[in-house]
């Protein structure tokens, strides 16, 4: 069995394009963090955001970015998943909710994609449904889609194709979520295209 997936995940990467090195993929991130840092790196220490990762996506993302970012900060994480091990997005499933604290606090939400916006357009309301005083979206990428998203990124290191991408946490099937680039997935090697 373990032969199947390993042999399967080399398939679809062989067949798959790079869109992004990793060089490309870093610059991203500094971008980001360059611009949380322009807006929450001040003296007066007002804001102390509780930064919240999305897992499993967010893992790599939140763990180049955070050592990245100068401000003092919280960090915790709440997991939730709506393409398990498909390509396609289904039912927005909670793992792990949200800590009461986020009441009353600036929360810097971090994803690894921003895709058809479902995600985190709920992880938004949920945050400010509980309270949370702002909730700021930083992802990592924001793919173009024709139609219009019920949420938006305040802050995006890479603006991607439509195409269904592996790599920097990102994952088809379950498979390449350690790539440290991007690659796009050949579009015949999809269940749903
Ligand atoms: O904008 P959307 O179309 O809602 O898709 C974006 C979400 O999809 C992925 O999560 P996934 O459900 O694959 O779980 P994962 O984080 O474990 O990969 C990704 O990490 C985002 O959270
Ligand atoms: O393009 C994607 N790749 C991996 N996971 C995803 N979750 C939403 N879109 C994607």
């Amino acid at each position: 069995m373990q032969e199947f997936h390993a042999e399967r995940a080399r398939t679809l990467l062989n067949n798959a394009e790079e869109i992004f090195d990793g060089a490309a993929v870093q610059a991203a991130v500094r971008q980001v963090a360059d611009k949380l840092n322009a807006r929450f790196d001040r003296l007066d220490n007002a804001a102390f955001p509780l930064v919240l990762g999305v897992m499993g996506g967010a893992v790599v993302f939140t763990g180049n970015l955070l050592p990245q970012l100068r401000f003092p900060l919280e960090f915790d994480y709440i997991h939730v998943s709506r393409y398990g091990d498909d390509d396609q997005g289904g039912n927005v499933v909670w793992k792990v909710i949200p800590r009461p604290s986020v009441a009353g606090r600036i929360i810097i939400v971090l994803d690894d994609i921003l895709d058809e916006g479902e995600t985190l357009a709920q992880v938004k309301q949920r945050l400010l449904d509980m309270g949370a005083a702002e909730v700021v979206i930083a992802v990592f990428a924001d793919k173009a889609l024709k139609r219009s998203k019920p949420v938006k990124a305040d802050i995006v290191g890479l603006s991607i194709p439509n195409k269904f991408v592996v790599g920097f946490g990102m994952d088809v099937y379950g498979y390449w979520r350690n790539l440290p680039g991007l690659w796009a997935i050949r579009p015949e090697d999809l269940k749903q295209r």
